[in-house]
């Protein structure tokens, strides 16, 4: 089977910065990969390739099946054209640390706004799909809610829902909880449970470990720009092999130690 990500020693410079050295790894379809590694080590860049963000400089990543940013023929690249950047990103669901919401639009507008300017879809069918995701992550009653009068963690349900409203094959995290109050990390954690349990393939950027443990089918440790150590939770979070993963883990785990 054909993997959703698949990086073959990707590097990614920011001027003489090398921030990705040389990154493999794949994730398949339903698949959960979490991100772990301190700051900086380049795990939002990481992302941010995979979601056409950043452009890698090296290396060839593939999002299912098609060459990020790149069409090959035999061995030349040709970079892809805007147009077909964007039939390529339709497949990519991305849920950042700030859920940047339209203020002026209800939880509901927000939803439905990619689909129908976008997609061109018809909106009374919007409307109706809008309010299932927003059902789905606990939001029923409140679709005409505007971002302000909702709570961290409800907007990044919303958040949540407008990336699913794009029906993604593919959804990206990038640290969805650590913008929240403690009490309002649960809720989003529960949500992105379920898309788990459904069945959606996923990368998270977290430092929550307890949700990598339970949730996550590998675990990806990252530092200085390379994977130190990958496996399931149980061997990467619970049995470290590496020296760098457990210093990291310590202070993660015993933030007051
Ligand atoms: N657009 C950019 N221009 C220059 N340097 C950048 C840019 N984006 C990221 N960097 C640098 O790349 C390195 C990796 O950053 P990145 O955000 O990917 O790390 P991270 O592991 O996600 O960290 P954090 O957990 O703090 O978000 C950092 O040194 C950062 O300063």
């Amino acid at each position: 089977m054909t993997p959703i990500v698949q990086a073959q020693r990707i590097h990614k410079r920011f001027g003489r910065l090398e921030v990705l050295k040389g990154i493999d790894f794949e994730v398949a379809e339903r698949e959960v990969a979490c991100l772990i590694g301190p700051s900086g080590s380049g795990k939002s860049t990481l992302l941010r390739c995979i979601n056409h963000l950043e452009k890698v400089n090296a290396g060839r990543l593939y999002v299912n099946g098609h060459l990020v940013g790149y069409r090959e023929r035999g061995d030349r690249l040709y970079e892809l054209r805007e147009k077909e950047i964007a039939a390529q990103r339709k497949d990519i669901g991305m849920v950042f640390q700030r859920f940047n919401l339209f203020p002026h639009m209800t939880a509901l507008e927000n939803v439905i706004e990619a689909p129908v300017q976008v997609r061109g879809e018809n909106k009374a069918q919007a409307r109706e799909r809008g309010r299932e995701l927003l059902d789905r992550v606990g939001l029923a009653d409140k679709e005409k809610s505007y971002p302000a009068q909702l709570s961290g963690g409800q907007q990044q349900r919303v958040a949540i829902a407008r990336a699913l409203a794009m029906q993604p094959k593919l959804m990206l995290f990038d640290e969805p909880t650590s913008a929240l109050d403690p009490e309002l990390v649960g809720d989003v954690l529960g949500v992105m449970r379920q898309l788990a349990a459904d069945g959606m393939t996923m990368i998270v950027v977290t430092h929550e470990m307890q949700f990598a443990r339970e949730v996550a089918d590998k675990v990806l440790f990252m530092d200085g720009g390379v994977v130190v150590e990958e496996g399931s939770p149980e061997q990467v979070i619970a049995e470290p092999r590496h020296e760098r993963t457990r210093s990291f883990l310590a202070r993660v785990l015993n933030p007051n130690a």
